[in-house]
């Protein structure tokens, strides 16, 4: 049996082939960028105003005025989307909306709350003149060619705005993974339909589709196969045909009916590990065909739970091209003491309530009732015996 930390140091090392594509940018939130992207242009690509008011030219001799007050002489408008070509001379001063082109000749906008109009007059209160207010200038967000989003980047809905704005249509990134979900064992009925003697609901297959589905996978498509060990190795031949990615429960410990591990080397499965030293999800197996890789997670859906919350999760999320996949966990003190009675690690379901983590009960890996509240698993060192309440702990939210 191999520690957690040599376990994740395994997948971690692993160089898997992922492929490049390039999608609309209104596909492209949640997906990471394969490259670095340029703007197209200056942003904003003309001087604007930044309110609706009016456009003049800044003139000192304002300043040095004795009055309290400036008057400016009206001489058109410009709205959005259009703009005017005429020079504007000293004390005259157009009307201008917000985004509207600042004219040649002004370089100064005031609100139209600050001043008062008279006729095709307005008048300013000195107090209010500031040179140069309210002008957004070319290129103050970005210049052409500049870089505006980094490779390695998570596309966010605000990268999008972004990168519409530099006048990106489509962007490189890297395909997200499919996977196959193969549900072993011959006790396991869907929900609706009606349990027979010693039948029990599939937990482990809605559980996986909906992580894999908030985790923005690609293509999942989920099988049920029987404790036959032809058709488990036929059934783990196919998914890894179809998917990148190969999740199967069940039937990797050591019954007369597992045939999980056996159908591994049957299909020329490499194995990278089999067993951790932790509880739940021990018997955990991980191994490698090609580019392929195969998670075979210990039935108890405790266990599937655990063993995707601290290995196929962040494997997942590198193949989609997260670097701070590995990371995903904060250090929060525990509520109460707590005291491990096994030589191993422990992940154990947990709430998080403010800035503290309680354990639940119900830790059993067969027992999913502490699954209602808990907000994700809390880490216990496989050498720790014994923690006092307030001791930090590593805790992994969903
Ligand atoms: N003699 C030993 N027996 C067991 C050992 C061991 O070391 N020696 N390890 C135990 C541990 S730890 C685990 S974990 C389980 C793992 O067993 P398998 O991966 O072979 O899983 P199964 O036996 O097929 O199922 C275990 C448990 O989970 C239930 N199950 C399975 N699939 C689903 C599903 N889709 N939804 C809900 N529940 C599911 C299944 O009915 C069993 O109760 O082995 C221990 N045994
Ligand atoms: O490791 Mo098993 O996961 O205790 O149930």
């Amino acid at each position: 049996m191999i520690s957690v930390s040599e376990a994740k140091a395994i997948l971690q090392k692993q160089q898997i082939h992922r492929q490049v594509i390039t999608i609309p940018i209104s596909e492209s939130c949640g997906y990471f960028l394969a490259e670095a992207v340029n703007s197209r242009l200056d942003v904003p690509s003309f001087d604007n105003s930044a309110m609706d008011g009016y456009a003049f030219c800044w003139n000192d001799e304002f300043l040095n005025n004795q009055k309290d007050t400036i008057s400016l002489q009206i001489v058109g408008e410009v709205a959005a989307g259009s703009f005017r070509e005429q020079v504007l001379e000293k004390g005259q001063a157009v009307r201008i909306f917000t985004g509207a082109p600042i004219p040649p000749g002004a370089d100064t906008v005031i609100m139209q709350e600050k001043v008062e109009r008279q006729g095709d007059q307005i008048v300013i209160h000195k107090d209010y003149l500031v040179k140069g207010s309210h002008v957004r200038y070319r290129g103050s967000q970005c210049k052409e060619g500049s870089i505006v989003a980094k490779k390695g980047g998570k596309i966010t809905p605000g990268t999008v705005s972004l990168l519409a704005s530099v006048g990106i249509k489509e962007v490189s990134v890297w395909g997200l993974p499919t996977v196959s979900i193969l549900l072993t064992g011959n006790e396991i009925k869907n929900v609706g339909e009606a349990l027979e003697a010693g039948q029990i609901y599939n937990a482990n297959g809605p559980a996986l589709e909906a992580w894999l589905s908030s985790l923005g996978i690609g293509k999942i498509t989920t099988r049920k196969v029987s404790d036959d060990k032809e058709k488990v190795i036929e059934s783990i031949a196919q998914a890894l045909e179809e998917s990148d990615v190969v999740l199967v429960t069940g039937g990797i410990s050591v019954g007369e009916y597992d045939f999980v591990q056996e159908a591994m080397q049957e299909n020329g499965v490499e194995t990278l590990f089999y067993k951790i030293k932790q509880r739940p999800g021990k018997p955990l197996f991980v191994g490698r065909k090609g580019d392929k890789m195969v998670f075979a997670l210990p039935g108890n859906p405790a266990s599937v739970l655990s063993c995707f919350m601290q290995y196929v999760k962040p494997f997942l999320l590198s193949l989609k091209g997260d670097s701070s996949a590995w990371e995903q966990f904060e250090w929060l003190p525990l509520m109460e003491g707590f005291e491990k009675k096994i030589p191993l690690t422990q992940f154990l379901k947990a709430e998080k309530l403010g800035s503290q983590i309680r354990v639940l009960q119900g830790q059993e890996s067969f027992n999913l009732i502490s699954f209602g509240t808990a907000s994700g698993f809390v880490e216990i060192p496989e050498d720790v015996e014994k923690l006092d309440a307030g001791s930090l702990v590593k805790f992994y939210p969903w």
